[in-house]
């Protein structure tokens, strides 16, 4: 406990980090998205370039986690491996301590994950993108690949390609397979520019959760795709959502899932009192405008911190026995 300048009590957080979501950086003129929301694809490196700035001001974050699409997927393919050098330098003047990434569909348009991988620092066996890291005791972050079963990403005729093009026959019948048309509710979610967590990723979630509880640890699950219909459009829900959230909920130590992809951010609070928030994207921000944040982590809550179009959320965890 510390005293506050108006004389009352506060706590200080167990510990700081910056996030932000969604860059997808081109040089390339401003646009729309397929439903014509504006797009503002050179601005949005200048927002990383202020985000990390302040960051370094607070000097207080341990990390920074970004939540993918660094680069989008309209930028010119010859250009596709510079822009995300780019982007990934802009994040390295973060001094604070690692930029933890993860991998969005975008990122998958630009590059395999053979050369996407080691540039986002991830360490990776046979393409993996996932993995957990613990910044102190209290706390475990996870981070799921939610391409590992999907059609972009792996060379096409990869087993796991295939299970997903097999997924996208079976539930959408349409030819564009990023079209939602004639489907209904949830089941729209299954567009190609989604994908799902393989059953070796599931198995190995477990384990870490399993593991978390023995430790007493509050788990932080962040994903690219967004894992709860309540904060975000069906169209933008990892294919898998469910069996994910049905492994979770088996356990009490994750307190909260954060995401990107669903530009316009969200949140919601589900059956099992876990936080879901989706981060609002920095492409989407109109000139001078901002999308980052950092959480401050308590012991009983994340309390997150939003400038301009990044709405502040605090997430008090539901108490459990
Ligand atoms: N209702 C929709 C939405 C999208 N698509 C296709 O997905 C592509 C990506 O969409 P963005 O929102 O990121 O622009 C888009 O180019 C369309 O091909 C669709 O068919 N129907
Ligand atoms: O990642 P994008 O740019 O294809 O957009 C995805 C949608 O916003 C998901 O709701």
């Amino acid at each position: 406990m510390v005293l506050s300048s108006s004389g009352l009590t506060t706590t200080q957080p167990l510990f700081s980090f910056g996030l932000i979501s969604d860059v997808q950086y081109a040089d390339i003129p401003d646009g729309r998205s397929f439903l014509g929301v504006p797009r503002y694809y050179r601005h949005s490196i200048l927002v990383l370039q202020r985000a990390v700035k302040e960051w370094n001001t607070h000097q207080k974050h341990k990390f920074v986690i970004n939540f993918g699409d660094i680069v989008d997927g309209f930028c010119p393919k010859d250009q596709s491996l510079g822009a995300v050098q780019k982007v990934v330098d802009e994040f390295e003047m973060f001094r604070g301590g690692p930029v933890y990434h993860m991998i969005g569909n975008h990122c998958l348009y630009n590059l395999p994950r053979s050369k996407l991988l080691p540039l986002l620092k991830i360490q990776s066996l046979d393409g993996r993108a996932y993995y957990d890291f613990s910044p102190v005791p209290e706390y475990r972050f996870v981070v799921l690949d939610g391409y590992d079963i999907s059609a972009i990403g792996w060379p096409q005729d990869h087993p796991k390609s295939l299970e997903a093009m097999k997924i996208l026959r079976e539930k959408n019948p349409n030819e564009n397979k990023n079209s939602p048309t004639g489907m209904e509710g949830l089941e729209r979610r299954f567009l190609m520019f989604n994908g799902g967590i393989g059953r070796e990723q599931m198995e190995w979630l477990d384990g870490v959760l399993l593991e978390a509880t023995k430790k007493k640890q509050k788990v932080v699950v962040c994903c690219h795709l967004p894992l709860d219909a309540g904060a975000a459009s069906e169209k933008g829900l990892l294919w898998n959502y469910d069996e994910v959230m049905n492994l979770i909920h088996r356990y009490n130590c994750v307190k909260v899932c954060l995401a990107g992809h669903y530009h316009k951010g969200g949140y919601s609070i589900d059956s099992h009192g876990i936080h879901h928030r989706i981060i609002e994207a920095a492409l989407e921000c109109p000139l001078d405008t901002n999308a980052f944040g950092h959480i401050d982590a308590y012991h009983d809550r994340l309390s997150l911190v939003g400038t301009d179009r990044m709405k502040s959320t605090d997430m008090h965890f539901y108490p459990t026995s």
